[in-house]
């Protein structure tokens, strides 16, 4: 079976290197003219999918935007991941979980299996109960070809207070985290199934992504202030790993599935010079 590394990899050659968050925020429903409620969310959902799951690599519901209609938001999440991935798309469930090992494997058994009515071809995930505690998660995954990405630098301002504090050896939280997922990956080829999350607003931090061998997701594009041009600043030589993400940004262009698509070509194009 191909490794979600691989998949990834084949994606973006392919389709360029972007992600879109589909990210329902009530202000967006509203903007888009649709009600705030589980039939706004359908057609804001599925507008997006057709729009963009024939041409963008990567797709990222957030799943919490999707929980606030309960049971019937679920489902719309589930046709979402499904509709996404039958036109293309690799579908990155952002569901942001952590726990201890025994309940992170109930986690995984719900994201990461092909049974699972929300069976996605990746899931964020907190590390905070230690990199340890996910290794069920990083298992399944390995086991179905679907990836894992590990929340280490994030793009919000409350995150350096927990990720830069210095641990007994030196290091910072985060570095110990890009190294214990840098051991995951080690030797895989072309690229590991195991991600880490950086934010784009980050700027140089003097972290070292150089070993990680593995996908970097930066959002905090667009909406949050960061553009490609910060790119270079915040990975260095890692560039070449990154995975842009917009939510906001693109979603605003809608509801038009042409304009849509404008926003993204404009946003992909953006983010291959800024790679190179
Ligand atoms: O894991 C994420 O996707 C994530 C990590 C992070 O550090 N910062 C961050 O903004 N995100 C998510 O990325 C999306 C950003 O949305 P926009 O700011 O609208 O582009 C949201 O769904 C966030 O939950």
């Amino acid at each position: 079976m191909e490794s979600f590394g691989t998949r990834l990899r084949r994606a973006v050659t392919q389709r360029g290197p972007l992600c879109v968050g589909i990210d329902p925020h009530a202000a967006l429903l509203d903007r888009w003219g649709l009600p705030d409620d589980v039939a706004g969310l359908e057609r804001f959902a599925h507008t997006v999918v057709d729009a963009l799951a024939d041409r963008v690599a990567v797709l990222k519901p957030q799943s919490a935007f999707f929980e606030r209609f309960g049971s019937r938001g679920v489902a719309v999440l589930e046709s979402t991941i499904r509709q996404s991935r039958a036109a293309g798309a690799l579908v990155l469930l952002d569901v942001k979980r952590g726990d201890i090992g025994s309940t992170m494997a109930a986690y995984a058994d719900a994201y990461l299996n092909p049974a699972s009515p929300l069976s996605a071809d990746a899931i964020t995930v907190s590390p905070y109960l230690g990199v340890g505690s996910l290794q069920p998660a990083f298992d399944l995954a390995a086991t179905h070809g679907a990836g894992v990405f590990v929340l280490a630098l994030t793009s919000n301002p409350e995150g350096p207070g927990v990720q830069h504090a210095v641990a007994a050896d030196g290091r910072t939280v985060a570095q110990t985290i890009i190294d214990e997922i840098s051991q995951v990956n080690a030797g895989a080829d072309p690229l590991g199934s195991v991600g880490l999350v950086v934010g784009a607003t980050i700027g140089e931090t003097g972290h070292d992504l150089s070993k990680v061998n593995g996908p970097l997701l930066a959002p905090g594009l667009g909406a949050q202030g960061a553009t490609p041009a910060d790119l270079r600043a915040v990975f260095g030589a890692s560039v070449r790993n990154v995975l842009p993400s917009y939510s906001r940004e693109v979603l605003g262009a809608g509801p038009s599935v042409a304009d849509l698509r404008a926003a993204a070509a404009r946003a992909t194009a953006e983010c291959r010079a800024a790679l190179g």
